[in-house]
């Protein structure tokens, strides 16, 4: 068995990916924001606060004939842009991209973080990481994958997002003719939670790929590629109207600067970023001054190749070995 659901860009800076999620009986659809970098799936519903879940799709397990409460459990999570949620659990049928798990823990928010209540586009999040980094309490619970994993063709998924485009998730099976290059696979450390992993080294607009490894995670549910300070301050050091703005917390620079491509070595093949895909969006509405997709990690501990990463390949989520595959786009 198998799945596929196409995932799209929630606005015109690719800031995140929504992805439509059938759960319970009838099916209630809500647009949920697919999370390699957490580990549990959480929604807004009919008992998230009215004055929170305005503008929201909610799922009401009261409607649903196959939901049932998951009694005593409940769930606490903060991510790494401090936004938060918490609530308590029900279980119900979850389908994604036509493939069914028929007893999914489906975390039902009663509280949700101002940055959640504004993001009216999505309901909530799908975390498709290890299983270790459920926040679920007294028992945590397995994620949607993990319960499918034992049941689809291969155990394992493929993330293909793309810039202003509709991109895919598939299940059980790799659509090899989505990507241009060869699929390299390195291995995926599980053990926090996240899709740890060491790229081998890096290169500025086509030089030569140097040897210094960078440990990190693929995270589809962190819109920016987040790298340490030496290697931002080399990139920019090419970009001549770079500079850092404090109030946008980042990297800025000329909109109508032509951006160098950002390369990275992983499994045995050079993953390259093209300019373009590096400059994310004006500050603000018809700004000329345009925010980078390459910012520092420095103050936050982890690198992170998030979603200005991940659309320049095919990335293979390979549970069952233990791996990363990565393929140019
Ligand atoms: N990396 C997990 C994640 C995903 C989305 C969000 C978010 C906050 C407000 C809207 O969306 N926060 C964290």
């Amino acid at each position: 068995q198998t799945g596929s659901a196409n995932t799209n860009p929630s606005d015109s800076a690719d800031d995140e990916y929504i992805t439509s999620v059938s759960i319970g009986t009838p099916a209630q659809v809500l647009p949920l924001d697919f999370d390699t970098g957490s580990s549990d799936l959480w929604v807004f519903s009919s008992e998230t606060p009215k004055s929170s879940a305005s503008g929201h799709v909610t799922y009401s397990p009261s409607k649903s004939s196959t939901a049932k409460k998951l009694s005593g459990s409940t769930w606490s999570i903060e991510y790494g842009d401090k936004s938060s949620s918490s609530g308590d659990v029900y279980t119900d049928v979850v389908t994604i991209g036509g493939f069914s798990v028929k007893t999914q823990a489906v975390e039902s928010a009663t509280k949700v973080s101002t940055q959640f209540v504004q993001d009216t586009v999505i309901s909530g999040l799908v975390g498709l990481g290890f299983d270790i980094g459920n926040q679920v309490s007294p028992r945590p619970q397995k994620t949607w994958f993990s319960n499918a994993a034992s049941s689809l063709a291969e155990p394992l998924f493929t993330a293909d997002l793309r810039h202003q485009e509709t991109g895919s998730y598939n299940f059980g099976f790799i659509d090899t003719s989505l990507a241009k290059g060869t699929i390299g696979y390195t291995p995926a450390d599980g053990s926090e939670g996240y899709w740890g992993f060491t790229a081998t080294g890096y290169s500025v607009g086509g030089a030569k790929l140097n040897r210094n490894s960078i440990t990190g995670i693929a995270d589809t549910g962190t819109t920016l590629l987040l790298l340490p300070d030496n290697i931002v301050d080399a990139y920019y050091n090419n970009v001549e109207s770079a500079q850092y703005d404090d109030s946008q917390e980042g990297v800025v620079f000329d909109c109508d600067e032509d951006l160098p491509s950002f390369s990275f070595g992983v499994g045995g093949q050079t993953i390259t970023i093209s300019g373009d895909l590096l400059n994310l969006t004006p500050i603000e509405e018809g700004s000329s001054t345009c925010f980078g997709g390459l910012q520092s990690s420095s103050d936050i501990g982890i690198n992170i190749f998030g979603d200005v990463a991940l659309k320049a390949a095919l990335v293979v989520f390979d549970l069952g070995n233990e791996r990363l595959g990565w393929a140019q786009k």
